[in-house]
C-alpha cells in the first residue's frame, strides 16, 4: 500500500493571540494540535544537553517570544480542502513543511504508555494490552489514533476523576466532545449502561467505536454521533429526548458559555454536569455563565493551569 504523505501545518504567533487562536481551530474542528513556545524550546535544550557542544546564542534571540501552533494534515487534495475549512476566519500566516514519508502518526506512539488517573482506572494504549493491570485498577484500552483524548492532558485527567466519583452504574452518559471516546468509554467501564458520545469531528466517529470495541462495549450500548453540539439544533434536540445523570462536556470555554444555556435539558433532576478543557483564567466566566442558566457550581478540580467544574441544576 501507498504510505500516506503527511503536512506539518505551523502558525505563528503570541502569547496574548494563544487563547482566541486555539479556541478558534478548536471551533472549526481541528484536533491534536500541538502549542510550542520559547519555555518548550529552554526544556529541549535542557533535556538535550549533553548533545550540545555550544549553545548558538542567535537561535536562542530567535526563539525569544516565539509561540507557534503546529497540526498535520494529509499531502493531497483532501488535506487542501481540510486546511482551507480549519483556517476559517483565521488570519495569522502560516507555513506548510513535507513531511515526506515520515509516518509521524504512529511515531507518537513510542511515547504514550499505560497510565493510570484518579483512583481506579488505568489506561492501556491498544499496542500494550498484553501488560498486566495492576491490582484493584480498571482497565481503559484505547487507541485515539489522530482525534484528541490520549488521557495525558490534564483537561481529560480532571474529568476522568470527575466521572469516577459521578458515574452512576446502571445509568446512561452523555458525553460532548467526545474525541476518541475516553470519557464515556471510562465511564462504561466503571459501569454505566449505556452512552451516547458526539463530536463535531467526523473521524471521532469510528474512532470512539473501534475504542468501544476494544472493551468489549458493541453499539448496543455506545451511540457516536457527528455534529457541532451549538448550532446544530436537531442534534440537540435529538439528545435532549434522554435525560442523562452524567452529561460530560470537555471541550473550551468558549463552547461550554453557550452549552450551559442548554445543559440543563439533557440531566435528570439530581445529574451533574461536568465540564472542562477551561483555561484558569477564564474558569471564573464560566462558572458565572453557568449559574446564570441556573447549574449550581459543587466542585471545582485543577490541575497544569486547566479547570473543571462539576454542577448541578439548582434546586
Ligand atoms: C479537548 S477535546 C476532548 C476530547 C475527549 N473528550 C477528552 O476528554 O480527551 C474537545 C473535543 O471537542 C470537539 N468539539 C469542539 N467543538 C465542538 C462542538 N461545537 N460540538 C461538538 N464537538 C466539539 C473537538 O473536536 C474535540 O474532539
Amino acid at each position: 500500500m501507498e504510505e500516506m504523505k503527511w503536512l506539518e501545518v505551523t502558525l505563528d504567533t503570541t502569547e496574548a493571540q494563544l487563547d482566541g487562536l486555539c479556541a478558534r481551530l478548536t471551533g472549526n474542528g481541528v484536533t491534536g494540535f500541538a502549542v510550542e513556545d520559547e519555555e518548550d524550546f529552554k526544556t529541549f535544550l535542557e533535556q538535550n544537553r549533553q548533545y550540545w557542544d555550544y549553545v548558538d546564542e542567535d537561535l536562542l534571540e530567535k526563539m525569544r517570544g516565539v509561540c507557534r501552533v503546529k497540526f498535520y494534515i494529509t499531502d493531497d487534495a483532501d488535506g487542501r480542502a481540510q486546511l482551507k475549512q480549519w483556517l476559517t476566519g483565521i488570519e495569522q500566516p502560516y507555513t506548510l513543511t513535507s513531511l515526506g514519508d515520515n509516518d509521524w502518526a504512529h511515531s507518537w506512539q513510542k511515547y504514550y504508555k499505560p497510565m493510570p488517573v484518579g483512583e481506579r482506572i488505568y489506561i492501556v494504549p491498544e499496542w500494550e494490552r498484553d501488560k498486566a493491570v495492576p491490582e484493584g485498577k480498571t482497565p481503559l484500552y484505547l487507541n485515539p489514533g489522530l482525534t484528541f483524548g490520549t488521557g495525558s492532558h490534564a483537561s481529560t485527567q480532571l474529568c476522568l476523576m470527575g466521572l469516577e466519583e459521578y458515574t452512576v452504574p446502571g445509568k446512561p452518559v452523555l458525553d460532548l466532545g467526545c474525541g476518541s471516546g475516553i470519557l464515556s468509554i471510562a465511564s462504561l467501564v466503571l459501569g454505566a449502561s449505556s452512552a451516547v458520545a458526539v463530536d463535531i469531528d467526523p473521524k471521532a466517529v469510528d474512532v470512539a467505536y473501534e475504542n468501544a470495541a476494544l472493551n468489549g462495549i458493541g453499539k448496543d450500548r455506545y451511540r457516536v454521533l457527528a455534529g457541532n453540539v451549538i448550532t446544530d439544533e436537531s442534534l440537540v434536540r435529538e439528545l435532549a429526548k434522554e435525560k442523562y445523570p452524567l452529561v460530560l462536556a470537555n471541550i473550551v470555554a468558549d463552547v461550554i458559555i453557550p452549552l450551559s444555556a442548554r445543559a440543563g435539558e439533557f440531566l435528570t433532576e439530581d445529574g451533574v454536569f461536568l465540564c472542562s478543557g477551561i483555561i484558569d483564567t477564564r474558569a471564573d466566566e464560566v462558572q458565572a455563565a453557568l449559574e446564570q442558566n441556573g447549574l449550581q457550581v459543587f466542585r471545582r478540580r485543577e490541575q497544569n493551569g486547566w479547570v473543571s467544574l462539576a454542577a448541578r441544576m439548582a434546586r
